[in-house]
C-alpha cells in the first residue's frame, strides 16, 4: 500500500462528544492512515474507542495506527506510532510483525530519520512546520529540511504540525508524502465540513 495522502490524527479533547461523527467524516472524504492519539493512562477507555476506530478502518479501508502504544497496537493488529521516548523501534517491529506500518517521530533531525529508516521504521515524520494549537512547544522544522530530507531518504515523508489548507501545498511540492493534521482537519464545526477538508487535502495530492 502506498503510504501518501491524508494522514488524520484524533485528539480526545478535541473530539469530545463527536469522536466517531467526525472521524467517520473525515474517513468518507478520504484518509490514508488515521492514528488514535490518545495522551490519557484510562486502558479501558483507550482500548474500547481504538477498537471502534478499527471496525471504522475496515469499513472505509484505511490503516489505523496506535500513538505510543505498541501493546495496544499488538493487541489489535495495527500499526504505531513512536515518538524519542516512546521506546525503541526495533522491538517495535519484532513484535508487530514485517506488514506492520511503523512511524517514527524524527523532529527536525535528518539524522533520526536516517537512523529510524536502518531500524525499520515505516515511515518517517518531521515537524512541527508551523504553529500548533496541539503541540505548541514541538521543536519547528522547515522546508529546508524537506529539500534535504527528501534525496536522501527512500521511505514515505511525513509532515506534521500546524497543517491546514492553506499552508500545506508548499510540504507537498517539496516531497512530502503523508500530512498528519488534527486541529486543521477535526477543528471544523461541523461534520461535512471536516469531509470536505479531507477531500481538500487529498486533492494536493493529485494537482
Ligand atoms: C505522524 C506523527 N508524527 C509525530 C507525532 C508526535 O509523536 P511524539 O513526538 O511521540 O509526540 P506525541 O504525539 O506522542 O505527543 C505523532 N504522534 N504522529
Ligand atoms: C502530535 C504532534 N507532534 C508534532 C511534532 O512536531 O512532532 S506537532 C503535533 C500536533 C499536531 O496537531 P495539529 O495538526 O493540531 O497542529
Ligand atoms: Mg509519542
Amino acid at each position: 500500500m502506498k503510504l501518501r495522502g491524508l494522514y488524520a490524527i484524533t485528539d480526545s479533547q478535541l473530539l469530545a462528544g463527536k469522536f466517531l461523527t467526525h472521524v467517520e467524516a473525515a474517513l468518507e472524504g478520504g484518509v490514508t492512515l488515521l492514528q488514535y492519539r490518545d495522551k490519557s493512562n484510562d486502558e479501558a477507555r483507550r482500548l474500547r474507542e481504538a477498537e471502534a476506530l478499527l471496525r471504522l478502518c475496515e469499513r472505509y479501508r484505511t490503516r489505523l495506527i496506535i500513538n505510543d502504544d505498541a501493546e495496544l497496537a499488538a493487541r489489535l493488529g495495527v500499526g504505531v506510532h513512536l515518538g524519542q521516548t516512546d521506546g525503541p523501534l526495533t522491538p517495535a517491529r519484532a513484535l508487530l510483525g514485517s506488514q506492520a506500518i511503523i512511524g517514527a517521530t524524527c523532529h527536525a533531525q535528518l539524522e533520526l530519520a536516517e537512523q529510524a529508516a536502518r531500524e525499520g521504521a515505516s515511515y518517517v515524520a518531521f515537524g512541527r512546520f508551523f504553529n500548533s494549537n496541539t503541540k505548541p512547544g514541538a521543536p519547528a522544522a522547515d522546508i529546508a529540511l524537506l529539500e534535504r530530507a527528501r534525496p536522501a531518504l527512500h521511505l514515505p515523508i511525513c509532515v506534521i504540525g500546524g497543517i491546514t489548507l492553506d499552508n500545506a501545498a508548499p510540504l507537498v511540492a517539496h516531497g512530502a508524502d503523508l500530512l498528519a493534521v488534527i486541529h486543521g482537519l477535526f477543528g471544523a464545526e461541523s461534520a461535512q465540513e471536516v469531509t470536505r477538508r479531507a477531500r481538500a487535502f487529498n486533492a494536493l495530492f493529485t494537482s
